[in-house]
């Protein structure tokens, strides 16, 4: 476990990432405890200098032999078969591994963390590896805890309007080309995506089953329940990745188990630590990605009772998925097991 330092040294595994970049710049921001900060990624990126707390660090390439000697935490934000390699066997070495990908999440030895929803599963690292969830599944959650510890949620059917950004910085930079591309009259080329992203959408994020689930729709509905230690939520969901370059937007019906007005529903989640309450129709406030972009609250707006069921309600949320869906997340919980 981790031990009481007045300082820590951070490996990032994937630092010129678009979850690695937004990691460096959330340490600064929160003045992150750093006695050093070791910067990897692959070797194209080798020698880049990237700047954080005022100091300038230098990308390694991660290689096999790379010594990982004097670090504390290891955030691996790069890729699933680098998770598989690296996270076991610095865990085992005493590093405390914060992971992003997917590998770990359904392990009953790893905690799958959202710190203002479950820290508790902090006490305890098996493996020493904690997950952080899927970039919809943590602002899903965040909304979905208050009105669960107020009259419990029965069931939960979510769409989500996901970011190109939740792909990595490739799909930025594609989604930038394609729109220059098609301004200009030229051809369009399709590299990340099996389809055009500029001006469409795709109902496909992930891979599909035999059953045609996408697989980021399963890990929604799996990853939510271990959440929230609700094994038999009902939870279904439908994944579309659209053409916004931040934030991921989510439509989320909720049935309860008990009455729930919207105005009660709005007090529960305002009093929830990391939301924010963006609600008023009328004067057309509402959450946009535009407005969550680079900010670390989830939005939560539109709420409306959904008349159709009995104690429905409806709400519509936005968050950041490169910070709380990603590196502020992380971040969060360092921070918690250094507070201990
Ligand atoms: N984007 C998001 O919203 C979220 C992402 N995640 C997870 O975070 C992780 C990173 O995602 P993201 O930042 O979006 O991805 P990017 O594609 O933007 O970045 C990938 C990073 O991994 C590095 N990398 C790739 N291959 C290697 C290699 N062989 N050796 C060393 N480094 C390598 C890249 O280095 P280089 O620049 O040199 O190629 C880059 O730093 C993934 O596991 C993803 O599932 C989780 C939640 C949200
Ligand atoms: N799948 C998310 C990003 C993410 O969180 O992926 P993973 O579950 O592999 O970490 C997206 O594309 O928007």
């Amino acid at each position: 476990m981790l031990k009481k330092k007045s300082a820590y040294t951070i490996a990032i595994l994937g630092a010129t990432g678009a979850v690695g970049k937004e990691s460096l710049e959330i340490l600064e921001e929160r003045n992150f405890p750093l006695a050093g900060l070791r910067l990897f990624a692959s070797k194209r990126s080798a020698g880049e200098v990237m700047t954080c707390q005022g100091k300038e660090w230098t990308v390694e390439e991660l290689t096999e032999s790379s010594s990982f000697a004097g670090v504390d935490f290891a955030f691996i934000s790069a890729t699933d078969s680098i998770s598989k390699e690296y996270g076991p066997r610095l865990g085992a070495a005493g590093v405390v591994v914060i992971d992003d990908s997917g590998v770990f999440r359904m392990d009953p030895q790893v905690p799958l963390v959202v710190p203002e929803v479950n820290a508790s599963a902090l006490r305890s690292l098996p493996r020493g590896i904690v997950s952080i969830p899927n970039c919809t599944t943590t602002p899903l959650v965040m909304a979905l805890k208050p009105l669960h510890d107020a009259v419990g949620v029965k069931r939960v059917v979510v769409t989500t309007f996901q970011s190109v950004s939740g792909t990595g910085a490739a799909a930025m930079d594609e989604l930038l080309d394609q729109t220059r591309a098609l301004m200009a009259f030229r051809d369009v080329k399709a590299e990340v995506y099996p389809y055009q992203i500029a001006f469409n959408l795709l109902p496909h994020i992930g891979s599909f089953s035999e059953g045609g689930e996408c697989s980021e729709e399963i890990k929604i509905v799996r990853e939510t329940r271990k959440i929230l230690d609700a094994p038999t939520m009902r939870v279904t969901s439908t994944t579309v990745r659209v053409p916004v370059l931040r934030c991921h937007s989510e439509s989320i019906n909720v049935e309860l188990e008990k009455p729930l007005t919207p105005n009660e529903a709005r007090a529960a989640l305002a009093a929830m630590p990391g939301v924010l309450v963006y609600d008023d129709p009328l004067k057309k406030l509402y959450p946009m990605p535009l407005d969550a972009t680079g900010k670390d609250e989830v939005y939560v707006g539109r709420i409306r009772e959904d008349a159709s069921v009995t104690n429905g309600l409806n709400l519509w949320v936005v968050s950041d998925n490169l910070r709380k869906g990603a590196a502020l997340n992380a971040v969060q919980i360092a921070e918690s097991l250094v507070r201990g």
